[in-house]
This record gives C-alpha cells, structure tokens and sequence, in this order.
C-alpha cells in the first residue's frame, strides 16, 4: 500500500475512532495526589486486563476457519493481544500525545488504554448478540443504529431520509459491521445469508464516500452476475440515492457495444463483467478514477470462469486508493484466498455461519420416486397448500418450458424464466412475478442469485440443486429480510446420494432432520445435473 493512501486510511480510521470514543479526550483530569494508589493498581491489573479481553477477543473476533486459514489463525492467536495493544491508532493520535494538563503522559495512557479495551469489550459483546464475527486489525466498531450514521460519519440527510422512506429502521447485521468497515476506508469480503440486506451494506457507505455528483468519470463500479440482478441493484441504489443528482448508470447491452463514457457524466455503473469488458475493451470506458469497487455475488461472479474479465476490470481500476469488497452469502475458500491475494489489509466479516441457509426458512424434502412423481407433487402441493407467489426452480431451460406447459394446461397463472428470452422477455416475466400478475414463477438458477421478491413465499426445487451453493441461494429467495418463507425439494432415485448434503445444510440453519437423514453417507456435490426423463406428458408427434 502506498504510503499517502495508508495515512489516509489512518488519519481517516483516528477520527472515527475519535469521534466513537470521543469521551476519551474530553474532561480527563489527572490528579496524581488522589488517584495515585488508585493508579499503581490500575497499573499492575493493566496486563490481566488485556488478557482477558484478548481471549474474548480471540473467540469473538478470529472466525476459525480450515486450512490455510486456520494455519493463520494459529499464526495470530499469540499475536491477538496485540490487536488490543494494536490499537496503536490511539498512541498516533495528536490528542492523545498531548500532555494533560494535571497528569502526565504515563499516567493517562493507561486510562485511555483502559478505554480502548472497554470498548473492545463491548463491540465484542454486541458482536456476539448480533452473531457478526470480524478478522482483521483494529476492525470499526459496528453500528448500534442508523443513527450513527449521521453521529459518526456526518451522514448527509437525505440518505437518512431514504432510510425511513424505505421503512429501514435498524440496520441488520451484516450492515452493522460492513458499513463502518467501508467507511473507514478498509477493504472487505462479507458473507451473510440470503435476504440479510448486503446490498445496502455496500451501497450505502459507497453513496456516503462519493458525497456528491462530479463530472470527473466513473467513480464507483458495482459487479452483478445476471443482468436481472445487475437491473435490481441499480434499482436500489437510485432509491437510497433519491434526493442526490448522481449519475447512476446501468451498463446495457446497447450502451457496452456503442456507448462512449467520456461523452456523458457517470458516477455509479452497474454492470456485469462480460459488458463492462467490453466497453474497457472498446476503449469507451475509463475506470482509471474509480474509488469503489463492489464484487456482487462474488463467488458466482468467479465460479461463471470469468477469472480473466475479471481480472481485467480489477486492473483497468487503477486508482491506487480504490476500496474494494466482495459480498455474498456463500464465500468459498477460494474466493477468500483470491480477496485475500488481491485486498490490502482487508476486513472478513461473516455473519452467522459461513456458507448457511437462512434461518427463517422452513426447509423441507420430498421423496416423489421418478419424474412422473415429480408432477404429481407439485400439483398436490398446490392444491394443499396454495401460496402463491411460488417459485420453481428446475435444471434446465428445456425442462423449464415443460414444466411451464404443463402447469398453465392446470389453468394456473404461471410464467417462466430462462436464458433462450430475449431481455424484455426475462424482464418482463419479472415484472409480472413482482407485480403479482404471475404467481408461480418456474426459473433456472439464472434468478437463484440475489433476486429479491419480497413476497416469495414458497420456492419449489422441483429438481434438486447442483451444489450447495445453488441450494442456499435458490431457496434465498423466500424468507428475506426477517420474514418467514418456505423451500420444498423434491428428490427421486437419482438424487438419493447427495441427499446427505442438504440434510446437513437443514441441521446447521436450524431445521429438523430426521436422523436417518443425517446417516447416510456424504458425497461430494457439484455439478448433480442427471439426465432426466421429460416432464412433459403431451403424446410425442
Ligand atoms: N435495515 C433493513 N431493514 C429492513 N429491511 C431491509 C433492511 N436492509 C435491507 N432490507 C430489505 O431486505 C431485503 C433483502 O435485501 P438484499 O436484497 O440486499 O439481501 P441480500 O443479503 O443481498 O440477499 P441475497 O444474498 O439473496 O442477494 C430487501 O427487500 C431490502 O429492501
């Protein structure tokens, strides 16, 4: 890191923590005559002190983690009190440097030291009842409330008023820990379960660090995966954005082959990696000057075999004091160890456990034999339990249009998503969900990632999912932002060995599994895509 951008980070990092602790340099007088006996125990306790907050911090703030990573964690386990003493931040600080008038230095740096472990102490302790584990150095205390938006970092108003707009009231979580951890200028790779608000967590602080509109180019890059998510993300940034004349761009198709960014204003793009590269290929966009750079679904985002695309679009951001973060809800090792390659001096904030199903789906499987069976299901399962909006997911396109036949023969208002529509197509069909004008949406995995329908309450796998990954994000899109939501997989003969894998993904969100479930044997799951049999039961011409 360059030595000016560490300053900034630093400088930025003492006046935050200035004005979290601002208590610490106000009002503090020292008498040595009344406190001194006071002070020699404060004194020899100091070292116990540290001890015991380095072992709460040591649980609370060093997720363990397999592998390499755990190689660094034992690493940083005799280190750890020194992310107490760490806080070096404070020995830098001018004011804290500066003699007291009625003490001396020796004595007050105890007590500001006393401080900083208190609250250590207490960011550990609202941590942990907010179930946010952090590594990393001196890691921003999390936000009590959104408040402290304003209280600490001097929030503009009219973010705040977007906020309630929204009907936003407490942060959650992920944006508790993410938003200070971006806002003091620090690098970040976060993963929260589905449905926890990570778009906020990102979009908020990247409005907040750009301040106002400027004509000076591109300055922040958001990277979806699917031109739908990519679409939403765009969305929601303009509602937090309402009030601010920034100029928030969504990259189409048109504007990646003929667009020239240098002839209009942009402030935000929103892009997925193909079109974005693109446009850098065409020489049409200039990231030289970005500031911030979001990676969306990250591990989709490297899993789609786009390492190069990527990569290109990480150089051409060249602005040496670029912040970059990595959100999703399933960060597999090796997108850790590419953010750990590519970040300087970044954050890890996972909330609950890493690669979790959310808790507030009611998860549940259905043995339905062969394919036949299958249809059979779903159309009990309607007729039982009819709550619509549903959405289904299947294999493929091909299996998508069946199923679509089969179900609107039933007379039930159904639409289908898949990669062989044209954009207004898939657009459309997800207009018309969100609208209610459809109720059951049958879908690929291509709207498995981030897609936020509010009102899902019901998501089908009417084929089971070809990885873990898949089935925490597919069944995601039910039980979002608190609300309670419901997944049903069906499984057949085929499916039978990898069945273990999502018992055990049911156990750890907090499911009942029946314990013969839990004793089958475990098989490693990626790419279950078998052949299966046509759903379709219209006579072949
Ligand atoms: N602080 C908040 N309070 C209440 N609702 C919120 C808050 N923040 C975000 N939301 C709402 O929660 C829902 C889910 O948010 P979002 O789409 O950002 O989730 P996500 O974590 O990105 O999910 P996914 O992993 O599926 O992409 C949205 O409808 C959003 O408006």
């Amino acid at each position: 890191m360059g030595a000016k951008k560490k300053q900034g980070r630093q400088a930025c990092c003492l006046q935050t923590m200035a004005n979290d602790s601002s208590f610490l340099f106000s009002g503090i007088r020292f008498d040595r005559k009344r406190f001194g006996g006071d002070i020699a125990k404060f004194e020899k306790k100091e070292s116990d002190h540290a001890l015991n907050v380095s072992s709460l911090i040591e649980v609370e703030e060093v997720e363990p983690v397999g592998g390499k990573a755990s190689a660094k964690k034992r690493k940083r386990k005799g280190t750890v009190s020194e992310t107490v003493d760490g806080f070096n931040v404070f020995k830098k600080s001018k004011s804290a440097e500066r003699p007291p008038k009625d003490g001396d230095k020796s004595v007050i740096e105890p007590v500001l030291k006393k401080e900083q472990n208190r609250q250590l102490e207490r960011d550990a302790l609202f941590r942990k009842k907010h179930n946010i584990h952090v590594s990393g150095y001196n890691v921003p205390s999390p936000l009590q409330n959104f408040n402290e938006l304003s209280s600490r970092y001097k929030c503009e108003k009219y973010l705040l008023r977007n906020l309630v707009e929204l009907g936003f009231r407490e942060p959650t979580p992920i944006q508790r820990q993410a938003i200070p951890v971006l806002l003091h200028d620090r690098e970040c790779f976060a993963c929260a379960p589905t449905g926890s608000g990570k778009t906020l967590a990102f979009v908020c602080p990247m409005l907040m660090k750009l301040k106002d509109p400027s004509k000076n180019g591109v300055r922040a890059v958001v990277l979806c995966p699917t031109r739908e998510l990519s679409s939403q993300t765009y969305r929601e940034c303009k509602k937090m954005a309402k009030g601010k004349k920034f100029r928030i761009k969504l990259m189409t198709k048109e504007l990646s082959r003929t667009g020239d960014f240098s002839k209009f204003p942009c402030d935000i793009l929103i892009s997925t990696p193909l079109r974005l590269r693109l446009a850098i290929k065409r020489k049409k966009v200039d990231l030289s000057r970005v500031e911030y750079l979001v990676l969306d679904e990250s591990d989709k985002l490297f899993e789609l075999g786009l390492f190069k695309q990527i990569d290109s679009i990480i150089k051409a951001c060249s602005n040496p004091s670029i912040i970059r973060s990595l959100f999703s809800a399933t960060l597999p090792d090796f997108v850790e160890d590419r953010a750990r390659e590519l970040m300087h001096d970044a954050v890890r904030v996972i909330v609950g456990r890493k690669n979790m199903a959310s808790e507030t789906i009611k998860q549940k499987l259905v043995f339905t034999g062969s394919e036949e069976g299958k249809l059979i299901a779903i159309r009990q399962s309607f007729a039982e339990s009819w709550n619509p909006p549903v959405l289904v997911f299947v294999q493929s396109k091909e299996r998508a249009k069946e199923l679509h036949g089969e179900l609107a023969y039933d007379n039930i208002r159904v639409d289908a998503i898949h990669s062989d529509l044209s954009q207004k197509e898939r657009e459309d069909a997800v207009d018309n969900f969100r609208a209610g004008k459809t109720w059951v949406l049958i879908a690929t995995d291509v709207v498995a990632r981030g897609m936020d329908f509010k009102g899902v309450k019901c998501v089908i796998n009417y084929d089971f999912p070809d990885s873990a990954s898949a089935y925490i994000h597919r069944i995601g899109r039910s039980g979002r932002a608190g609300r309670a939501g419901e997944a049903i997989t069906f499984y057949s003969e085929d499916d039978i060995p990898f069945l273990r894998n999502i018992a055990n993904l049911m156990a750890a969100s907090g499911c009942e599994v029946p314990s013969w479930l839990m004793e089958l044997p475990k098989k490693k799951w990626k790419k279950h895509r078998p052949k299966r049999d046509s759903i379709s039961t219209k006579p072949k011409e």
